[in-house]
């Protein structure tokens, strides 16, 4: 696992840009695995700045969401669909045929869990995974006690999610419960795994993260299973480690 640390979020985010826009540039027809969240907001402003100031253009590029909520239809304002169309699609060439993401209202959710998977087969492997980080440890919404070898399954969300996300709706009450998303197994079917941590909100999951200690108790620490993960961190996020002198 490599690590970097970068002084503040914009720098943070010009360096996931500089990995993805390389990323596209080797292969046009890059599969890009997308996160949510507010981690990944400056990496997409700046991959929407790419294509008017460094002509980057992502026409051939398919994109695969980790997760959506349970009960929201794809145009429900808080809904990741709209989240990805207001951040990052409306503002880049990608096709719509060739985003994806789950539907987060389907008449059956083992259906729709199955489809997912069978999807990220058949157009993956995903070359470059982004993923956020919670302060839980989840990625994606693999909450703690999920195990190591489920792919895109259903899943409750824990509370302190729900909480760490009630500032994108009204209230925590207004939060969806559950939610559809790519399993740990699912995720490191990835090439290259990338997850972006910010702020000091992070830092002791950071800390954790990088104690690698390896357990369903902290979903990410699956990732030191995985040959090509980096952590791109900003210094608050990884003020605990810094204290700790290392
Ligand atoms: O980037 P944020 O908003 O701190 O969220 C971290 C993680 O939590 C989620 O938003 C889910 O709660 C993920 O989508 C994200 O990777």
């Amino acid at each position: 696992m490599n690590v970097l640390v970068f002084e503040d979020f914009e720098a943070l985010s010009i360096a996931a840009a500089k990995r993805v826009e390389q990323q596209v540039r080797e292969n046009s027809a890059s599969v890009l695995g997308l996160a949510t969240g507010s981690t990944p907001l400056g990496l997409y402003r700046k991959m929407s700045e790419g294509i008017t100031k460094r002509g980057m253009s992502y026409r051939n590029v398919q994109t695969i969401n980790l997760d959506e909520y349970i009960g929201l239809d794809p145009l429900h304002p808080r809904s990741y669909h709209t989240f990805m169309d207001e951040h990052l699609f409306k503002h880049v060439d990608i096709p719509e045929e060739n985003q994806h993401l789950p539907n987060g209202k389907p008449d059956s959710v083992e259906e729709e869990c199955l489809r997912y998977e069978n999807l990220l087969d058949s157009i993956g492997p995903v070359d470059l995974q982004i993923l956020g980080l919670g302060t839980n440890g989840h990625i994606g919404f693999n909450e703690p006690g999920t195990e190591p070898d489920i792919e895109t399954h259903c899943v409750q969300l824990a509370d302190t999610t729900r909480e760490d996300n009630a500032r994108f709706f009204g209230s925590i009450d207004e939060v969806p419960t559950h939610a559809i998303t790519m399993g740990i197994s699912s995720i490191l079917k990835s090439k290259e795994i990338l997850l972006l941590a910010s702020g000091k909100n992070k830092a002791e999951a950071v800390k954790t993260l990088l104690e690698k200690n390896i357990t369903k108790e902290f979903p990410a620490s699956f990732l030191w299973n995985h040959p090509n993960v980096t952590i791109m961190v900003d210094r608050e996020a990884y003020e605990l480690m810094e204290t700790e002198g290392r």
